[in-house]
């Protein structure tokens, strides 16, 4: 992963990494096109299509490929700059989440059922991620503070999680129509930014418009045996 290190967050924990302009304006188009209109699931605060499938009650992934409009170009570089290089099964699901404004996710740890690499790629509005260290006695936190860090994620950028990060860390996104306070101090990579001026133009402010993840990552547990009684159900 010796290329990633120009793209590390240099204000995070270990390990994050921020690309600007991972893809372009064109092959973001044409990922948002093709995401199917009719597999959204809603829940109260966003809506989500997993792909191939959702995960099974013990957290398995029945194995079918990923459709190429999610792989190429996305994966194929991921693959060139060695993200997934020490993942059992490399990039074999992914989370379509879509947020409009006002809507976010709780914090939350993604946990035990993935290897602990996490690479997600932006569409649409940017929005702000905020990673807080996992703290285990509730009063320790308050006296010490636990650490946070604000992570503006741009469209077409990608971010990628792992190692402490992954494991000593939640993150989650404010359910707010606006963030505010973006500047130099408050945003972990600010230095790694495509587009500072347009925040600083707007005083600090990032209005919210409809934002799209997509969060690819290894499933641990992968069964074959179900991909084929159930092979029609792909996707
Ligand atoms: O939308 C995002 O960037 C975060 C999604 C997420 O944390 C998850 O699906 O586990
Ligand atoms: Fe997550």
């Amino acid at each position: 992963m010796g290329e990633m290190e120009q793209y590390r967050i240099p204000n995070a924990p270990a390990s994050m990494f921020y690309i600007h302009d991972f893809i372009t304006e064109e092959q973001e188009g044409t990922i948002r096109q093709s995401i199917p209109a009719n597999r959204w699931v809603s829940l109260s605060h966003r809506r989500l299509q997993a792909v191939p499938a959702r995960l099974t009650a013990t957290n398995t992934l029945l194995a079918s490929p990923l459709p190429t409009w999610l792989t190429v170009p996305v994966v194929t570089r991921f693959n060139d700059l060695g993200i997934f290089e020490g993942s059992p099964h490399g990039v074999n699901h992914c989370l379509i989440n879509e947020y409009l404004p006002a809507q976010g996710i709780m914090p939350h740890e993604d946990g035990g059922a993935y290897h602990p690499v996490v690479a997600t790629v932006s569409l649409g509005g940017s929005i702000v991620l905020d990673v807080t260290e996992k703290v285990q006695d509730a009063a320790a936190s308050n006296q010490d503070g636990a650490g946070s860090w604000r992570i503006l994620q741009e469209p077409r950028s990608l971010l990628v999680t792992t190692g402490a990060a992954y494991n000593d860390t939640l993150h989650g996104i404010a359910d707010v129509t606006e963030d505010h306070d973006l500047n130099g101090h408050t945003v972990a990579n600010w230095s790694l930014l495509g587009n500072k001026q347009f925040i600083e133009d707007h005083q600090g402010r990032n209005e919210r418009t409809v934002r799209i993840s997509l969060t690819y990552r290894d499933v641990k547990k992968v069964s074959r045996i179900s991909s084929k009684l159930f092979g029609k159900a792909k996707g």
